[in-house]
């Protein structure tokens, strides 16, 4: 159930976390096991552990900038960068913000899709930490990366609510490292 290596083994929070995530196959395409973690922002305390965790994380490691990924990392990012005082950047799907944007494309489990952001959301000198709420291939956080690192800041980490461990996606994240709070739910256990 608990990702391993992210120093948290042993917290009873990881399994309330896990135990809010609703599990739904064959959505949105057959074969797909959807992590639902709509329900887990149903309850109050479990959405505030997530947060609390990644805000305890974060909130020594001089990081100047959330970036929130669209749609479901725009639930977690902002009030993590409130929390830890750092501004929160929304990296939209293509077509959404309105100033000067730079783009990436990537591919998913279940399709293709574009990332952008806007032009002097950061520069040099911003700390940045990505969030989401899952890392499945991790196409979309590699695309995240680089839209930071094209501006020019530091991406110090990346940060999802459920991933597995020996994700794939890892090795696509430029060696950025990759904290997860727990690992994908099975329909069993739902
Ligand atoms: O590691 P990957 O294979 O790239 O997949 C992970 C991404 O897929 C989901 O978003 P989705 O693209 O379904 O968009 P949504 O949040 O707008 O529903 C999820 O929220 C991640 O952003
Ligand atoms: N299995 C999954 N559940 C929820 N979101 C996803 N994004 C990519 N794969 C996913």
């Amino acid at each position: 159930m608990f990702a391993a290596e992210n120093g948290l083994k042993g917290d009873s929070r990881l399994q309330g976390i896990s135990e809010a995530i609703r599990v739904v196959p064959d959505f949105p395409k057959p074969g797909i096991m959807f992590q639902d973690i709509t329900t887990l922002l149903l309850n109050h305390k479990v959405f505030k552990d997530t947060v609390d965790i990644f805000v305890d994380r974060y909130k020594d490691m001089d990081i100047s900038a959330v970036a929130g990924i669209e749609a479901r990392g725009f639930m977690f990012g902002p009030s993590v960068a409130l929390a830890i005082g750092a501004k929160f950047v929304p990296l939209r799907k293509p077509g959404k913000l309105p100033g000067k944007v730079i783009a990436e494309s990537y591919e998913l489990e279940y399709g293709k899709d574009c990332l952008e952001m806007h032009v002097g959301a950061v520069q040099q000198g911003d700390r940045a930490v990505i969030l989401d709420d899952l890392v499945a291939t991790g196409g979309t956080l590699s695309a995240a990366i680089k839209l930071l690192e094209r501006m020019g800041a530091e991406v110090v980490e990346c940060g999802c609510v459920i991933g597995v461990p020996e994700v794939k996606g890892q090795s696509r994240l430029k060696g950025k490292p990759l904290y997860i709070l727990v690992e994908p739910r099975e329909l069993e256990d739902s």
